[in-house]
């Protein structure tokens, strides 16, 4: 039997489309889950960390925090790839850690329908992962300047919690159920 279709896929889960950035510091998981559900749902995907300025690359690689001014542009991309989103009315997930609530006023500008999904990892898990990951930009020590900087999603910002530390299939499952609960 072939491959499931996209559309397919949306028609047995019954989904109506979603609008979602995977938000969190580096190493909690947002690649793994949104590439995920992406999959899952048959929803466009778009790795937040391909948007930034190659500058942004360049200074989180030689381990030096973004400031809000380096991350300005950056989140203009990640608006305006979100809008195009919602403008062509597919689902679609967005990874972008979106650590401040400013941050997330901006991605949610225009009056888009965005929801986060904030995936939260301890401290000791993350540096954990972060020590064992090969191939990334994103060098561990940048773990505490990650830390310091996240304002954690307020109970007025549309935002759905989930634990990082649970097995990845386990998150997108109880996201799926959530997603079927709510409609
Ligand atoms: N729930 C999990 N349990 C254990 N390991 C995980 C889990 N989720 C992700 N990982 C692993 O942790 C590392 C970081 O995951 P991932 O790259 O998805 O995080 P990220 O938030 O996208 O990171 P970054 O923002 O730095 O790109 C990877 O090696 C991944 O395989
Ligand atoms: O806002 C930031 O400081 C950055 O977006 C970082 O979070 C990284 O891009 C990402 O986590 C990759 O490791």
């Amino acid at each position: 039997m072939g491959a499931m279709t996209a559309s397919a896929a949306r028609v047995k889960m019954g989904l109506e489309p979603r609008f979602l950035v995977v938000m969190g510091v580096s190493g909690t998981g947002k690649t793994t889950i949104a590439t995920g559900l992406a999959t899952r749902l048959g929803w466009h995907f778009q790795e937040g960390d391909a948007l930034h300025p190659p500058a942004n690359v360049e200074k989180m690689s030689t381990g030096r925090p973004l400031t809000d001014a380096d991350r300005a542009p950056w989140l203009a991309l990640c608006h305006d790839w979100l809008r195009a989103q919602v403008e062509a009315g597919h689902g679609a997930v967005l990874t972008c850690s979106a650590l401040k609530r400013a941050y997330r006023e901006q991605l949610r500008a225009n009056g888009l329908p965005i929801e986060f999904v904030h995936i939260d990892t301890s401290a000791t898990e993350l540096a954990a992962r972060l020590e064992r990951r090969e191939g990334h930009f994103m060098p561990a020590s940048l773990l505490p300047s990650q830390l310091a900087t996240l304002e954690v999603p307020g109970d007025d910002e549309p935002v759905i919690r989930v634990s990082g530390e649970k097995h990845p299939d386990v998150v997108l499952e109880d996201l799926i159920r959530h997603f079927q609960t709510e409609g």
